[in-house]
């Protein structure tokens, strides 16, 4: 069960930190609000939905990314020589379709020398368990650092089943980069006992009587790409 500090609790860093055993990352920026705002706006269309969650997608990916390992190698400025940076173990990208794509070349572009593996799944919307219906990843993610990109954590059954995929292939570093969470999905992923830490930009209130969050921004592969 999660322990929830105070939301007025401010990391130096300038997340809002809702710590338990699990790693749980608000990020908390004027910028991210604005962003989370257009998406959730009933009013907006398709394409602005997108570009908005493309926009937020980058900014998630750069504070989860913070602590990455860098590697540091010589390089000349045309003036002197210093030191450059990479990546020293460049994270396997991992969109969950439908809703995940809308993130996938966002982070691909801020990482492009990232791997990408694929999971579909759809939600029976009676049940609420997650249809498996794709899954290409690589056999062996030992020591890779994994960033699982889906907009929605709600009931956590997707992220649980894509999760277990991971860490069946050895996976240990797995941050799932989450627009908007609920609550429940939260708990449902801190109980599972999964190494995961999730980066958010949202923990909303609930989830309603069909699932969804709320206030949430409605179902968003459908948001994204138009109803199934
Ligand atoms: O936490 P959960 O209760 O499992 O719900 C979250 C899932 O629901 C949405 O996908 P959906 O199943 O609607 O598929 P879609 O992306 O094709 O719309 C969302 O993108 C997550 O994958
Ligand atoms: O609110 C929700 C819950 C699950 N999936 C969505 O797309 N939206
Ligand atoms: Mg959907």
């Amino acid at each position: 069960m999660a322990t929830l500090l105070s939301s007025g609790n401010v990391s130096p860093g300038g997340w809002r930190l809702l710590l338990s055993v699990m790693d749980v990352r608000v990020v908390d920026h004027p910028l991210v609000k604005a962003r989370l705002s257009t998406m959730r706006d009933a009013r907006t269309n398709s394409a602005a939905f997108r570009a908005a969650l493309q926009e937020l997608t980058l900014m998630l990916i750069y504070e989860a990314t913070r602590g990455a390992e860098v590697a540091v190698e010589p390089i000349h400025t045309p003036v002197a020589r210093t030191n450059g940076y990479r990546l020293a173990n460049p994270p396997l990208l991992v969109p969950v379709l439908r809703a995940g794509l809308g993130m996938a070349d966002q982070a691909h572009r801020l990482i492009p020398e990232a791997q990408m593996g694929f999971v579909g799944l759809a939600r029976d919307e009676t049940t609420l368990q997650p249809t498996p219906y794709l899954e290409s990843l690589p056999a062996d993610l030992a020591g890779r650092p994994v960033l699982v990109l889906d907009p929605m954590l709600a009931t956590g059954g997707s992220m649980v089943h894509t999760i277990s995929l991971l860490a069946d292939r050895g996976a240990t570093d797995v941050t799932a980069i989450c627009t908007l969470a609920a609550p429940e999905g939260v708990r449902r992923l801190e109980e599972s006992g999964l190494p995961v830490r999730v980066v958010t930009a949202s923990i909303d209130e609930r989830l309603n009587e069909s699932g969804y969050i709320v206030p949430g921004l409605g179902d968003a592969g459908d948001r994204e790409y138009g109803a199934v």
